[in-house]
């Protein structure tokens, strides 16, 4: 199935290469700030700034005060906005309402242009979501990640289009291997979910042997792989320019 591109600021998935993001991970607004300006320096195409990590992330004023002055300082790279939560590999532990909370916060700030949003939450506040991001105009990046194990290829193809019928942009979902059947699993079912779907699919196998999958997506299906530039917010991400050089060397 051709591929319907889905535009996030100045880049489009799904269309062409696979396309870099590398994570913010610092802990201050001075800290964001900081990692953003030596990450616009490799020239990503997409910044992530995980929230969860940001100490400040209850506190609304906080919030918006370091997302103005982060869009200020990437000028027009393109921005995703994720909170992790503690089940799914994040750094804070928050009730439902409050992760709900602050994605809704993300949106209506108006500082992002993509969110993700964890596929497995109260389904009434996903739709609402959803919603409200569709109406803002914000790109929603639908995830799951496993972090303890690779699930079978149907199942990781039935999480994968779930997250699309829920109206999703994109659908993303990382896994861990505990051996490389499990990478070829995920690598499988990639291939096979990125041609039944016209919207762009984004996974990753983490850890050392699932790191192939991090450099495979223009053949496999994969359409943004996460790189660092400095600290790594998941096992497995490359250096930025190792990533680029490994991109160009298997283009097809
Ligand atoms: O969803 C992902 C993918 C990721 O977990 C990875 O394995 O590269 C890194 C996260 O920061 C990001 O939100």
């Amino acid at each position: 199935m051709s591929k319907q591109g889905v535009k996030v600021r100045n880049i489009v998935l799904g269309q062409g290469r696979p396309k870099i993001a590398v994570p913010i991970t610092g802990k201050t607004k001075a800290a964001v700030l900081q990692q953003a300006e030596e990450i616009a320096n490799a020239k990503p195409d997409i910044v992530e700034w995980r929230i969860d990590f940001f100490e400040g992330i209850t506190d609304k004023t906080a919030y918006i005060e370091t997302a103005k002055a982060l869009r200020a300082t990437l000028g027009d790279l393109a921005l995703l906005t994720t909170f992790r939560t503690k089940g799914e590999g994040g750094e804070l532990l928050l009730s439902e309402n409050d992760y709900f909370g602050i994605c809704k916060t993300v949106i209506s700030a108006q500082q992002t242009d993509a969110i993700d949003v964890e596929l497995y939450h109260d389904e009434t506040q996903i739709k609402s979501i959803l919603q409200q991001a569709k109406v803002a105009n914000v790109v929603v990046i639908m995830s799951n990640h496993d972090f303890n194990a690779t699930p079978a290829k149907a199942e990781i193809k039935t999480c994968l289009k779930k997250m699309i019928a829920y109206g999703a942009d994109v659908a993303k979902m990382a896994v861990m291997p505990q051996n490389t059947a499990d990478v070829l699993e995920l690598l499988a079912a990639t291939n096979e979910a990125s041609s039944e779907l016209t919207q762009p699919v984004i996974t990753m196998s983490m850890g050392n042997i699932g790191k192939v999958s991090r450099i495979s997506g223009e053949a496999f299906g994969s359409a943004l792989t996460f790189a660092t530039v400095g600290a790594a917010s998941a096992p497995g991400q490359i250096p930025i320019q190792n990533l680029r050089q490994d991109l160009e060397d298997l283009k097809l």
